[in-house]
């Protein structure tokens, strides 16, 4: 391109990065105002806070005033946070204000317009646009048109018009360090430059590089299911991050950030993304791991990880591998929903609620409320009940206040504390002292019973584990003998004793509690995102939908990657949720091309694939992976060490990842003494420099400069199950993978992978 079109085009980047400091310049000065308003409200506050109360009258004024300077106090905190963001947004966009430009020419116009598109909009003093926010309707011409005629969408309806040019710019602290005219959607030469660089501890937002099927994923507002299925590396969780950005812009004034809920894959996925929406000036969304959300609801009971549980894959036998599988999908579902329906009232597990170890509300008592309710929805029926014993619960508080040790706790009351329950109502102003006295009786005791009323509340006066299992005892179970549905039967009793359960038990268990209670479902969750969803069974899926039910769901995954089940095709996945959420609008997105790793890479990742022809590979140059094949451990081991130097000439991050944790463990016991490495667990948040060691289960979703995989032997991966594990190891990697064996090449490499996409260190003997 001609230097002096760069000029030009460098000339206006340094105009508006003139303008971006100007601006920054007035918002910081704002913004120090802001806050020195705010400490001097705080302080006001505080001052007012110490006062001392001995009369009433002061109490109720402070009081009064008090609430106000708290609003005052909050609604600063909100104005002080919002000139934050926009500095930092500001900042961001000084050091690169933009990253593409289209000329656009609309019908009947003479001349053509110019616009520029970056992170966040920009205008001048006259509310000109120097920079267009990649959300707005305009910008998604960058990424959708080629040039000539194109159309795009705004709220008004479709609007047409005419692309000129499209310019892609990579700026860096204000200066143009490259620029390209393109025809293409993206072009090719900028994906070169940032697929090239090393990883980061965390990762980027990729708004100037969005490839049009990831925009469509991006910018879908109609879906109330949108399905994603995307080869390893293809952008999925890139692309949803910045949907996630897209909605909070697109529905501003109706979705809040935590309106949002992502599943993700482990804690070190969840730190990895964390940056992404904050660069793009958003709030980040809610995110909480399988482990998380079933431990927070269902307190006291130990749940099975997904980890521990694929740990242990290998050691279920047929018949406990097939009630795996049914307990973990739709048909279950459904059985507990009619188990729940059908359900009579002396075929409900109530138990006693008690205080202070005696019976306070005898089941007997509980099931004959529920008995004496007419017919209804189990749930209605059961907050019924529920209101019927806070009105027992009431009634027996006003009984207890002539009781005699309530008398005599009353008169050890400190004069402060009797005050302190007397609370808003005024000493000496009760009609007669008797009242006054009974108003304090009753607190003490309602205080006294807080622990009833609790069990009222959360509906502990159900015993949900066991309404489980008389579930469990009656459903039919086609297919699965008599026998092997009791050893089930006996295994979940067993381990409720212990307080533990296994993890294909949650999603029905949790699902029956729901039901019949009325509990668990959160009605202001708008987004539902479960990256990987592979990994979690359609029972799982079922749960987040009822837990979730107003929240549009947008489910992310590879089936190739399916570490914990076998491998199902995208459009049997589509319709199997179709049918399970009963949705209008489902779309299904498949994303073939792979961005991750290099050329060599990729096209040795796809060949362990059956079908993997359809993944396209990003042509980024690389070394070819190596297969390094050593018949004894320990010469296994320094074959590890030296790959590890050789990688580290290069790269940032090394990974050694493993089938499971014991491997991790033995490779990082024979290498720790003489180098620095990091065994990484699945408690970690966040991910180290260098080299360390991982099972694939934690490596899920993340990225390494540099990946090794220990020990990719025909007796470590013996069946055609082990494929989706060396695929994910395999696809880890974006500049370099090598691969370590103990003895004989796995054959899903030795019969798959033709000799010219790899280098092999040792003569295959198998
Ligand atoms: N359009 C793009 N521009 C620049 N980089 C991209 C683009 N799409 C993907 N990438 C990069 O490719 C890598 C893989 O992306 P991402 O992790 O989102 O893929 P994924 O499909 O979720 O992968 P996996 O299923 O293997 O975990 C990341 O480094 C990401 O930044």
């Amino acid at each position: 391109m001609a230097e002096s079109e760069k000029q030009i085009e460098q000339k206006r980047v340094d105009k508006v990065v003139q303008e971006i400091s100007d601006h920054i310049h007035r918002v910081a000065t704002d913004y120090t105002e802001a806050r020195a308003e705010m400490k001097r409200v705080q302080q006001n506050y505080s001052a007012n806070t110490s006062v001392n109360y001995f009369e009433v009258d002061d109490r109720i004024e402070t009081s009064a005033e008090l609430q106000q300077q708290r609003a005052l106090a909050s609604r600063l905190i909100e104005n002080e946070q919002i000139l934050r963001r926009q500095l930092d947004t500001f900042h961001e966009l000084e050091k690169s204000p933009y990253f593409g430009r289209i000329d656009i020419q609309d019908p009947g116009e003479a001349e053509s317009e110019r616009l520029y598109i970056g992170t966040a909009s920009f205008t001048d003093e006259d509310q000109n646009f120097l920079v267009y926010d990649w959300r707005a309707p305009i910008s998604s011409i960058y990424y959708n048109g080629t040039l000539g005629k194109v159309a795009y969408e705004t709220p008004a309806g479709i609007q047409q018009t005419d692309l000129k040019k499209k310019r892609q710019f990579l700026i860096q602290n204000g200066e143009i360090t490259s620029m390209f005219d393109t025809n293409e959607t993206v072009g090719d030469e900028m994906l070169q430059h940032v697929l090239g660089e090393q990883n980061d501890d965390t990762m980027q937002n990729i708004v100037s590089t969005i490839q049009r099927e990831q925009n469509d994923i991006i910018r879908d507002t109609k879906s109330d299911l949108l399905v994603v299925q995307g080869v390893a590396g293809s952008g999925k969780t890139s692309a949803i991050l910045q949907r996630i950005a897209f909605l909070l812009y697109h529905s501003r004034d109706e979705l809040e950030a935590d309106q949002i809920i992502l599943f993700s894959p482990n804690r070190l996925f969840s730190h990895y993304i964390s940056d992404v929406l904050p660069s793009l000036g958003e709030r980040n969304m809610r995110q909480v791991t399988l482990a998380e959300f079933v431990n927070q609801r269902l307190q006291g009971l130990t749940v099975e990880s997904i980890f521990d549980r694929y740990e242990r894959a290998n050691d279920l036998s047929e018949s406990q591998q097939q009630v795996q599988q049914f307990k973990e999908s739709e048909a279950f579902m459904t059985a507990v929903h009619d188990y729940s329906q059908t359900l009579t009232p002396e075929h409900f597990n109530f138990t006693h609620i008690l205080f202070n170890g005696d019976i306070f509300f005898n089941k007997r008592d509980i099931e004959t409320i529920y008995q004496s309710l007419p017919n209804m929805q189990p749930a209605e029926r059961f907050l019924q009940t529920k209101n019927k014993l806070i009105k027992q619960l009431k009634k027996r508080i006003d009984i207890e206040t002539d009781a005699q040790w309530v008398a005599e706790e009353i008169d050890q009351l400190s004069d402060e504390d009797y005050r302190t329950l007397l609370g808003n109502k005024e000493r000496g102003r009760f009609q007669q002292v008797d009242d006054e006295i009974h108003y304090i009786a009753r607190k003490i005791i309602t205080k006294r019973l807080r622990i009833v009323y609790d069990a009222i509340y959360n509906n502990y006066f159900l015993d949900t584990y066991a309404q489980y299992a008389d579930f469990l005892a009656n459903v039919d179970h086609p297919e699965i003998s008599d026998s092997a549905w009791q050893a089930q039967l006996t295994a979940y009793q067993k381990g409720l004793e212990y307080h533990k359960t296994s993890l294909d038990d949650v999603a029905p268990l949790l699902y029956l509690r729901d039901i019949l209670t009325g509990s668990g479902q959160n009605r202001r969750m708008q987004h539902l995102f479960v990256d990987e969803m592979q990994d979690y069974s359609v029972a799982q899926l079922l749960y987040f939908h009822h837990a979730f039910p107003k929240a549009k769901m947008t489910y992310l995954g590879d089936s190739e990657q399916a570490l914990y089940s076998d491998v199902e095709a995208p459009d049997e996945i589509l319709q199997k949720l179709k049918d399970a959420f009963h949705v209008n609008k489902a779309r299904l997105i498949r994303l073939t091309k792979s961005y991750r790793s290099t050329y060599p890479i990729t096209t040795f990742a796809k060949s362990i694939l059956p079908d993997g022809d359809q993944i396209q590979a990003f042509n980024r140059e690389g070394e070819l992976p190596k297969i390094v094949v050593r018949y004894d451990e320990d010469e296994a081991y320094t074959a590890v060490d030296q790959c590890i130097n050789h990688a580290l000439k290069t790269n940032g991050t090394v990974a050694i990842l493993t089938k499971n944790m014991a491997e991790a463990q033995a490779v990082y016991q024979h290498l720790h003494r003489d180098r620095d490495i990091t065994l990484l667990k699945d408690t970690d948040r966040t991910l180290p420099k260098g080299v360390f060691v991982l099972p694939i289960y934690l490596a899920k979703g993340l990225e390494f400069d540099s990946v090794i995989a220990w020990n990719v032997s025909q007796e470590n991966f013996p069946s055609s199950r082990d494929v989706g594990i060396l695929y994910t190891i395999a696809s880890r990697a974006m500049h370099e993978l090598a691969l370590i064996s103990v003895g004989p090449v796995t054959k899903l490499i030795s019969e798959n992978i033709p000799n010219d996409v790899m280098r092999i260190e040792h003569a295959f003997t198998n």
